[in-house]
C-alpha cells in the first residue's frame, strides 16, 4: 500500500549493522538521522557510507539528515555508564571536571553553565525525567539536591526551565561537525536549538561553504525546541527548508501541556508556508523495550499524520532499542491507516487564493485535475523539486510521482509528504521525457494500461524553475 507519510529513524548501537539496516530500509525508513550529539565523527561517516550501499543494495531512496549536537549541555560519562541520583541527596554538575562521574559528581560538556544559572533555578535531566534544584554554583560547580531522582547515563542532557541559556546556537564543534556531515553530502542539515532566523541564515552559509567542493546545498532543517524560538517562528521557517518539532527539549523549556497544540500550530504554518516538518521525540517511546506500541502513541503518530506532518520521526526506539525493525514496521502501518481516514478539502485549500507564479498555478492546477478526475498518479518533471513540495503541501489521496535527473534533489524529496522520488535520465526533448517518465513508472508498476494520470514539465527542458505544462495522459 502507498503510504504518504515519511519516516525518519536515528541510527545508533542497535541499528549499525548491514542486516539491521537493511530490514529498516525494507520497512519503510525514508530518512536517517545521523545524531552528532553521540559518537564520533568518523562513525558517522561510517554510517553514512553504509546507509548510501544499503540503500543501492534494497533500491530506495533514503535522504541523510545530519542532526548537529548545538549548544545542548549534557552531563559527561560515568565510570560504570550510570548511576541512579536518590531524591533529597546532593549532586554536584562540574564543569572542569576531567575524570569519569560517580554517585555524587560528573563532568559537563558545557563549560559555561555555572554561569548561567542560579540559586533556585530547576535543572532537568534526560528530557525532564530527573530534576535538580540548583542550590549554589562555586567556581566550576553547580551544586545541587535531586528532586526527582532515577537513572542518569552517560551524556544525557541538560536544559534550564523556562530557557535562558545564553549559548549561541552554533558551537565550535557544530561547525566541525558541519564539515563532517559536507563530506558524506547529507541531504539535510538539522541545526539545533536556533533562536532565530540569523541562526539559521548562519548554519546555511557555513554549510554551503563547506559543501562547495561537491557544490553540495543540503536542506537546513530547523529544530524547534527553545523557548526563545517559539515568537520567531514564521522568521525561523522562512530561512530554513524545513522545521522539526523537537519535542523532547521543547516540552522541557516551554512545559510539556504547551506542546500539542504549538506542534499543530507548527505543521499549519509550515505548509502554508510552502516549508517541510518532522514530527519527533518519544513518539513510539515504550517500543525501545516493549514489541508493540501503547495505545497513546498509536494515537500519537496518527494525529501527527492528521496534523499534516511530512515525518515522523524515531530516535531511541531505532537507535539504542529492542525492536527497531518492528517499531518501523508498526509506525508505518499506523500512518497508513490514519491517511486513509483523512478528508480532502482541495477545493477549500484554493478558495481565496492566488497563486501567481506560473510554476505554482501549474502544479495547482495538476492537484485539482488529477483529485476530480480521480487520477491513478500525479507525475512532476522536477529539477529542484520545488514542483513537487507544492503540490505535496495539500492533502490529497492522489499519489505524487516526482521525477528528476539531479541526485541531490532525488533524496531531497524523500522528506516529502506523499511524493515517491524517481530518478531519470535528462532529456532536452519534452516527447521523449513524457515518454521516458510514462515507461519509467509502468515498469515499476505504478501505471498500467488504461490509467489516467496528470503530468508537469517545463519547457525548456532541463532548467529549474520553469514547469510550464500540464498534460493529463491515459497509459495506451
Ligand atoms: N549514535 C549513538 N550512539 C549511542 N547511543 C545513541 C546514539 N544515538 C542515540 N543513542 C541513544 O539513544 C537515546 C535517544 O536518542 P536521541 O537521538 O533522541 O538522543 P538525544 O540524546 O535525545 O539527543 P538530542 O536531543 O541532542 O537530539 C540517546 O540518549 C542515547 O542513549
Ligand atoms: C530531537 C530533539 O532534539 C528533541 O526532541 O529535543
Ligand atoms: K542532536
Ligand atoms: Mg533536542
Amino acid at each position: 500500500m502507498f503510504r504518504a507519510t515519511k519516516i525518519v529513524a536515528t541510527l545508533g548501537p542497535a541499528s549499525s549493522s548491514p542486516e539491521v539496516l537493511e530490514r529498516m530500509i525494507q520497512s519503510g525508513v525514508d530518512v536517517v538521522r545521523l545524531n552528532f550529539s553521540h559518537g564520533k565523527a568518523q562513525d558517522h561517516i561510517d554510517r553514512a557510507r553504509l546507509v548510501r550501499e544499503v540503500a543501492a543494495r534494497a533500491g530506495k531512496e533514503v535522504a541523510i539528515m545530519a542532526d548537529l549536537q548545538g549548544p545542548k549541555i549534557r552531563v559527561g560519562k560515568f565510570e560504570n555508564g550510570k548511576i541512579e541520583l536518590i531524591n533529597g541527596t546532593p549532586f554536584v554538575l562540574d564543569a572542569d571536571r576531567t575524570e569519569l562521574g560517580n554517585e555524587q559528581c560528573v563532568g559537563l560538556d558545557y563549560k559555561e553553565l555555572p554561569r548561567d544559572v542560579k540559586p533556585g533555578d530547576t535543572l532537568l535531566l534526560n528530557d525532564g525525567l530527573l530534576v535538580l534544584t540548583v542550590e549554589s554554583v562555586r567556581g566550576s560547580q553547580v551544586h545541587t539536591i535531586v528532586k526527582q531522582g532515577g537513572e542518569l547515563s552517560n551524556n544525557k542532557g541538560i536544559n534550564k526551565q523556562g530557557g535562558g541559556l545564553t549559548a549561541p546556537a552554533l558551537t565550535a564543534k557544530d561547525m566541525e561537525d558541519i564539515k563532517t556531515a559536507m563530506s558524506f553530502q547529507c541531504e539535510y542539515l538539522a541545526v539545533s536549538f536556533p533562536k532565530n532566523a540569523t541562526d539559521m541564515e548562519m548554519a546555511r552559509q557555513l554549510a554551503n561553504v563547506a559543501g562547495e567542493p561537491w557544490r553540495h546545498k543540503p536542506g537546513m532543517i530547523a529544530k524547534i525546541e527553545r523557548y526563545e524560538a517559539i515568537p520567531h517562528l514564521e522568521a525561523i521557517l522562512k530561512a530554513s527548508d524545513g522545521i522539526m518539532v523537537a519535542r523532547g527539549d521543547l516540552a522541557v523549556e516551554v512545559g510539556h501541556a504547551a506542546v500539542p497544540a504549538l506542534q499543530k500550530r507548527m505543521i499549519r504554518m509550515a505548509r502554508e508556508l510552502d516549508k517541510l516538518c518532522i514530527t519527533a521525540t518519544q513518539m513510539m517511546e515504550s517500543m525501545i523495550v516493549n514489541p508493540v506500541p501503547t495505545r497513546a502513541e498509536v494515537s500519537d503518530v496518527a494525529n501527527a499524520v492528521l496534523d499534516g506532518t511530512d515525518a515522523v520521526m524515531l530516535s531511541a526506539e531505532t537507535a539504542a532499542g529492542r525492536f527497531p525493525v518492528e517499531t518501523i514496521e508498526q509506525m508505518a502501518s499506523i500512518a497508513l491507516e490514519a491517511e486513509n481516514a483523512e478528508f480532502v478539502s482541495l477545493d477549500t485549500d484554493f478558495a481565496n487564493r492566488q497563486f501567481g507564479r506560473i510554476d505554482q498555478s501549474i502544479a495547482m492546477g495538476a492537484l485539482f485535475t488529477a483529485h476530480h478526475l480521480g487520477c491513478k498518479a500525479i507525475v512532476a518533471l522536477t529539477e529542484s523539486g520545488s514542483t513537487a513540495l507544492w503540490m505535496s503541501r495539500h492533502r490529497i489521496h492522489v499519489p505524487i510521482y516526482a521525477l528528476t535527473s539531479q541526485v541531490l534533489t532525488h533524496r531531497k524529496m524523500a522528506l516529502y509528504r506523499n511524493v515517491t522520488p524517481v530518478l531519470m535520465p535528462n532529456f532536452d526533448d519534452r516527447d521523449q521525457a513524457l515518454k521516458a517518465a510514462e515507461d519509467l513508472l509502468v515498469a515499476r508498476g505504478v501505471l498500467k494500461p488504461g490509467d489516467t494520470y496528470a503530468i508537469t514539465c517545463g519547457e525548456p527542458m532541463g532548467y529549474p524553475g520553469g514547469t510550464n505544462m500540464l498534460k493529463v495522459c491515459r497509459v495506451g
